[in-house]
């Protein structure tokens, strides 16, 4: 059965991609795009293809008067969580791609969509391989007590820790057990030195030019360590496959679910 897809952020690093993916696959129909400056402009002219007789919308409004059965959010850590709330209300099932949500917004998230009876899907990667790196992770900490996380962007990113970071060690806190290290609140000097606390495990975001994304998760015990990494490269590819994952498989279910390994079993 063919899916309508609504995408903003469409000539965004991933929106663009997507455009591309979308308007290629047989199952998937693009229906509406935004993306405010584009506003007005075709679809594949203003993404650097081909013209695909469709319009950019200017406003979240627009957008969604277009009926689709999917929204796909590539936007901005600002504006993604209006966006999935106003396609919730609107009926739609949505695919969060863009990171800087709390723990506390998706509840709210998972909350309207629940009432409203559309699925949710969010992974702070939709990267196959760092979906692994999750799995993985997930696996070690059921075995080793003390996880850390480090987290690797790009001088310019905006929001921190990244959603890859930040999923990553929420899901960590879930499953993990006590560390062994002494608590944070016990140190003697400054305690931003060992890192943000994210559920219950310390993540340390790094910022520098020559990083795109990368993630680290540093697990120690006595007299050994594990770590598990996963570094992107310099294009937005590898978060099509997993997006359009999530897209064919997200009305599948009422609610939230998070992580992209979640769906690869
Ligand atoms: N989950 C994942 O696998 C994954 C992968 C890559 C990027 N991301 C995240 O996705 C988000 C977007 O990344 P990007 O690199 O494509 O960004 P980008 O800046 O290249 O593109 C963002 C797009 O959204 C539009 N936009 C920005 N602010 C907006 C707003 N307030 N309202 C409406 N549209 C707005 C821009 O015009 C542009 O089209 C970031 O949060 C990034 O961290 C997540
Ligand atoms: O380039 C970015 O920004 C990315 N953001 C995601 C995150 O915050 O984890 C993942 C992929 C790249």
């Amino acid at each position: 059965m063919n899916i309508s897809v609504t995408l903003l952020g469409a000539t965004g690093w991933v929106g663009k991609e997507l455009v591309a993916a979308i308007t290629a696959a047989p199952d998937l129909t693009l229906a509406a795009a935004m993306a405010r400056q584009a506003a007005g402009q075709d679809v594949g002219l203003a993404t650097g293809g081909a013209a695909l007789g469709l319009t950019v919308a200017g406003s979240l409004e627009e957008a969604l008067a277009i009926p689709s059965d999917v929204v796909i959010d590539y936007t901005a850590p600002t504006a993604v969580k209006g966006h999935a709330l106003a396609a919730i209300a609107a009926g739609r099932a949505v695919v969060v791609g863009t990171s800087g949500l709390t723990g506390e917004d998706y509840t709210e998230i998972d909350e309207a969509a629940r009432k409203a009876g559309v699925g949710v899907i969010a992974a702070g990667n939709y990267s196959i391989t760092a979906a692994l790196m999750q799995r993985f992770a997930l696996l070690a900490a059921r075995h080793v007590a003390d996880v850390e996380v480090i987290d690797y962007a790009s001088a310019k990113k905006p929001d921190v820790p990244s959603g890859t970071a930040r999923e990553l060690a929420e899901r960590l806190s879930q499953v993990r057990m006590e560390a062994t290290s002494r608590p944070v609140g016990e140190l003697i000097g400054p305690q931003e030195s060992r890192g943000a606390t994210v559920g219950r495990t310390q993540v340390h975001s790094v910022r520098l030019p020559g990083f795109v994304l990368s993630c680290e998760v540093l697990f120690g015990a006595p007299d050994e360590r594990l770590s598990i990494r996963h570094d992107a490269g310099s294009s937005a590819a590898p978060y099509v496959a997993g997006t359009l994952l999530a897209v064919r498989r997200v009305r599948e279910q009422i609610g939230l679910r998070r992580g992209l390994d979640t769906l690869l079993d």
